[in-house]
């Protein structure tokens, strides 16, 4: 966290290596939303949603569907302007198109790569619109290609690149020319198993290099990613903030019994915990405690001499939440 712009001095591509020294790179928040509103005609897609993207952070946009991400999301690309509010990323509004030239990088949900193209040249295209010379565009192509292990596709038609492939070099274009913001709607939706384990391990080395933001509906991938996250339904911010806290990571435990003994009182007499509840089909138990008591693992310990002493016999332990169990939680429709 907090390693913003340290990208731009390791790359030999970065045209923009001086401005990653400039005081108008620091940012405490890479994104911030006050007030956002957009209307669509009668439709009011995103309502007064407020919130700021720490800069450093990987940040998540969660929602159902017509929550308002996407609208959130070309929001901050720059692609729609908000009806009411305010949203300005590194300070400046997204559709400042020249004060962001190579600071953002964007992969929309349906992006299409133009089929008759190289890959390589494609990408060489690409950085030089961002203002960078023949040669360091091309440094710059082959180095994000390389991070998406794509180098071998360089002289490869667009059209003919699997649906995976076509994913990975969306993604290379988003990080050509070390921007300071990289924004990607639905990374791994429609890719198999494999593939999208493949595109998460490539976000996930992105961490600390950029600010992050992702939107996408598989939860437990946004889990594993994500230190922050906002989630939206119909229009509405419903809550944000760090995933710990969002997932209660640092004030609860999920405690799975097999067959045996299921000592609920006992587990509620430990100093610090708050409350138990014990779901006995699944054979749950959740655990809230006091974090200013004990902190998780002093939990799961104390936990853990208790149940054994009565006998229980533990299958699995976790701290915290699912985010998925939160997230229905926030947005049951009822
Ligand atoms: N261009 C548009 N014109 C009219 N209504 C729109 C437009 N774009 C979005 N909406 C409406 O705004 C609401 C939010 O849509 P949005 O696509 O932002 O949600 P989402 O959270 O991305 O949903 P999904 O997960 O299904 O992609 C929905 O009710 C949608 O129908």
């Amino acid at each position: 966290m907090g390693r913003e712009g340290q990208g731009a001095e390791d790359t030999i591509a970065d045209p923009h290596a001086s401005d990653a020294r400039d005081a108008r790179d620091v940012h405490e928040a890479a994104i911030a939303l006050r007030g956002v509103t957009k209307q669509f005609g009668a439709v009011t897609a995103v309502k007064n949603v407020s919130f700021e993207v720490p800069s450093g952070s990987v940040f998540g946009l969660i929602g159902p569907n017509g929550a308002g991400k996407t609208t959130t999301f070309s929001m901050m690309a720059g692609y729609l302007a908000p009806s009411a509010g305010e949203l300005s990323l590194l300070d400046r509004a997204p559709r400042d198109v020249d004060a962001l030239r190579g600071k953002v990088g964007v992969l929309p949900q349906d992006a299409l790569l133009p089929p008759a193209e190289l890959v390589g040249e494609y990408l060489v295209f690409l950085a030089q619109l961002q203002g960078m010379t023949r040669a360091k565009a091309t440094a710059s192509a082959r180095a994000t290609l390389a991070e998406v292990e794509g180098l071998d596709w360089w002289k490869v038609r667009c059209g003919t690149l699997s649906h995976g492939m076509a994913k990975r070099v969306g993604l290379a274009q988003a990080f050509l020319g070390e921007p300071r913001v990289v924004l990607l709607d639905e990374p791994t939706a429609g890719l198999d198993p494999r593939v999208a384990y493949g595109v998460r391990r490539i976000i996930g080395a992105r961490k600390g290099r950029c600010t992050l933001v992702i939107s996408s509906h598989n939860l437990q991938e946004l889990e594993e990613i994500c230190d922050y996250a906002a989630i939206l339904d119909r229009g509405s911010l419903i809550t944000h903030g760090a995933m710990a806290e969002l997932t209660a990571s640092t004030s609860e435990l999920r405690i799975e019994l097999a067959q045996g003994p299921v000592p609920e009182d006992a587990v509620r007499a430990i100093e610090g915990v708050k409350a138990v509840a014990v779901d006995f089909n699944t054979r749950e138990m959740t655990v809230t405690f006091d974090r200013a008591v004990a902190d998780a693992e002093e939990m799961i310990r104390r936990a853990c001499g208790v149940l054994y002493h009565h006998q229980a016999r533990i299958s699995a332990i976790s701290k915290g939440r699912r985010l998925e169990q939160r997230v229905m939680e926030l947005t049951d429709r009822g």
